[in-house]
């Protein structure tokens, strides 16, 4: 098997072919009962497959978030892994939104699960948490090199209780959140176009003009639609960094299925508002 291009560098192509928006794949509860589904596999796994085929072909990434599945169980995670393959297949890049962190040797097992080639939830990226110590991260780190994927590490989230653990002021000055950014910018010295190690971002937080955002990756921007942020939002809050703004909207698109061109209407509406937003800058 020829090694696979890195995660940023293929990252990088869809923002400028396809733009750069990414779409969640946030089976609620709710949106299941709203699109007159059951909440069950079969709404779920109806729910995924109409996603997958209204957007896959025409948006940057998806970003199934892991834990909407996993509420059904091993039957859940199957159609997770089917959501996973289709939506690769399509062309879409799949970040997996699952969100783990753990000691370096537990890390290693969760790098395994998402960021191994032949894993059965291989992803092109995966949701991380820094929050056990940046070094604890060092195996997914490795593993993405070796598979060509990539990682996004929340750094500074977009709900609101993020602030008392990421704007913390360490000794040296330097706050949680920056510390994990400047991690990230050694991450991808080096790398062009853009490197594979991303930060989570959110784009509700306003001014962050104190933070150096130029981490030489991609930046994961939630928060836009039901969290509050808008399109128009994004060159205030990233600043220069923009460029490499990957925004993400789950439930303000996904609340306009089930049918496939109202979702296909509004992914485009988010589409043609970034790019106006960020056309500017
Ligand atoms: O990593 C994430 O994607 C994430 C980080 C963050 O800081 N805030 C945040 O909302 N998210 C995820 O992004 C999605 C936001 O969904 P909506 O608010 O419906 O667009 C959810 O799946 C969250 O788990």
């Amino acid at each position: 098997m020829s090694p696979m291009e890195p995660f940023g560098a293929r990252l990088r192509r869809a923002m400028d072919e396809r733009g750069p928006l990414c779409v969640g794949i946030d089976p609620h509860a709710s949106l299941l009962a709203e699109w007159g589904l059951t909440d069950d596999v079969a709404g779920l796994e109806r729910f995924s497959r109409t996603v997958v085929e209204a957007v896959a072909d025409r948006v940057a990434a998806l970003k199934p978030q892991s834990a909407f599945f996993e509420r059904f169980g091993s039957r859940g995670v199957a159609v997770l892994e089917r959501t996973v393959e289709e939506a690769r297949a399509a062309g879409a890049l799949v970040i997996m939104d699952a969100k783990r962190g753990d000691i370096g040797s537990t890390m290693a097992a969760y790098a395994e699960s998402f960021l191994r080639k032949d894993a059965p939830l291989f992803s092109d990226a995966l949701t991380v948490s820094p929050y056990l110590g940046y070094g604890s991260l060092r195996p997914a780190v490795d593993l993405a090199r070796e598979s060509g994927a990539g990682l996004f590490v929340l750094a500074l989230t977009s709900n609101p209780e993020g602030a008392e653990v990421q704007h913390a002021v360490r000794p040296d000055g330097r706050t949680v959140g920056a510390t994990v950014l400047a991690h990230l910018a050694e991450e991808n010295a080096g790398q062009s176009p853009l490197g594979s190690f991303g930060a989570v971002v959110g784009a509700t937080l306003g001014d962050l003009s104190s933070y150096d955002l130029q981490v030489g990756g991609p930046l994961l921007a939630p928060g836009i639609g039901a969290q509050g942020a808008t399109p128009a939002d994004l060159p205030r809050v990233f600043g220069a960094a923009v460029r490499n703004v990957v925004p993400s909207v789950s439930r303000g698109v996904l609340r306009h299925g089930p049918d496939v061109v109202a979702l296909r209407d509004a992914t485009e509406r988010f589409v043609e508002e970034i790019r106006g937003a960020t056309a500017a800058g």
